[in-house]
């Protein structure tokens, strides 16, 4: 625990913001109005995901830690680690199916975890252009990605497999760009909603294969064994496996933050054996994602009220992984000490 005093936190940094300092850079994500490959530039493992509408859509993610890490690439990944948690990054171009090449991303990242010794996922994300537009095959994107991914993870992990928090939203272009963080020897629990039926077991309706996700999961750090980093998935306004409210934005919103605080609250923490309890209030580094951009103050709003005033929020005009979503609200909730 000395080595890392305030281990692995993410920030988001404004184009006229100062760069961190102090610390050292673990992995950047660039949110532009362009794809950008994933690399090692100045040093940090980076890339750039086409997620910005416009300028005031500009920010990056930048993911802290406390030891220099070592970058590099690996296949198609770029990647950097610190002996305590491991960032890695890609991107899957387009093309007709995206089945194939999604098993053999996930395939990649997991020979990189085993090879340098980080096997506990934390969260992932995955921004997916087109998401519910049809493939070459008839079949939704997403539902593509979803085949891709459940293969993958079977095969590495058995059809019981855990996987952790993660996010599966739209995005404007590049393909499928996608990140993870994974850490060496922390203590990483999934948790689920007991508002919405495990994404792995959602019915055959919504694809071939289910979505490989857990709600939440939450991260200690060597050393402390108590609750950790509470990464939440995003989240959108599903009851059981349904959507609920189409077409009502503002309703759409409330389950979403309804679902996001079931997560986190102490008897759902407690239930999962973690002895603590969390609020919205307690989210950091948020990001909101919006299909359509006339929904944005109303969203803005229901936000402003829910968050802290001092959470980082950032909202992106996207499409949401079913059609009939509006919102979809992802976020953190770092451990109280920290
Ligand atoms: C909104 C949902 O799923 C979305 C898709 C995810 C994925 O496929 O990885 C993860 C979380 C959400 O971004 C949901 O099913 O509740």
């Amino acid at each position: 625990m000395a080595t890392y005093p305030n281990g692995l936190r993410g920030r988001l940094v404004r184009p006229h913001e100062e760069p961190p300092s102090g610390r050292h850079l673990l992995g950047r994500v660039a949110f532009l109005d362009h794809h950008r490959p994933p690399a090692v530039r100045d040093g940090v493992a980076d890339m750039g995901v086409h997620l910005a509408r416009d300028e005031s859509a500009l920010v990056t993610e930048v993911w802290e830690t406390d030891a220099p890490p070592t970058s590099g690439m690996y296949r198609d990944l770029v990647y950097a680690h610190d002996g305590e948690y491991l960032f890695c990054a890609g991107q899957i171009p387009e093309g007709g199916s995206y089945r194939e090449p999604v098993r053999e991303a996930y395939d990649a990242a997991f020979d990189l975890i085993s090879e340098l010794g980080y096997p506990h996922v934390i969260r992932i994300w995955h921004f997916i252009n087109d998401i519910n537009r049809a493939n070459a095959d008839g079949m939704e994107i997403y539902r593509d990605f979803c085949l891709g991914r459940a293969e993958a993870v079977d095969r590495r992990l058995g059809p019981a497999g855990e996987m952790p928090a993660a996010t599966g939203i739209g995005s404007l272009g590049g393909g499928i760009s996608w990140y993870l963080l994974t850490s060496r020897s922390g203590r990483v629990r999934h948790l689920e909603n007991p508002l919405q039926v495990p994404a792995p077991s959602y019915p055959h309706r919504y694809g071939p294969r289910p979505p490989k996700f857990a709600r939440a999961t939450s991260l200690s750090p060597p050393g402390l064994d108590g609750a950790g980093d509470i990464f939440v998935a995003g989240t959108a306004s599903i009851l059981g496996h349904e959507t609920v409210h189409e077409g009502d934005v503002a309703k759409q919103c409330d389950v979403t933050l309804a679902n996001m605080a079931k997560v986190l609250s102490r008897e759902n923490l407690l239930a999962h054996g973690i002895d603590d309890g969390r609020t919205l209030k307690d989210l950091r580094l948020v990001k909101v994602y919006l299909r359509h951009e006339e929904d944005l103050e109303a969203v803005r709003s229901a936000c402003a009220e829910a968050f802290s005033d001092t959470a980082e929020i950032v909202y992106f005009t996207v499409d949401i992984c079913r059609s009939d979503l509006l919102v979809e609200i992802e976020g953190i909730a770092p451990r109280p000490t920290a």
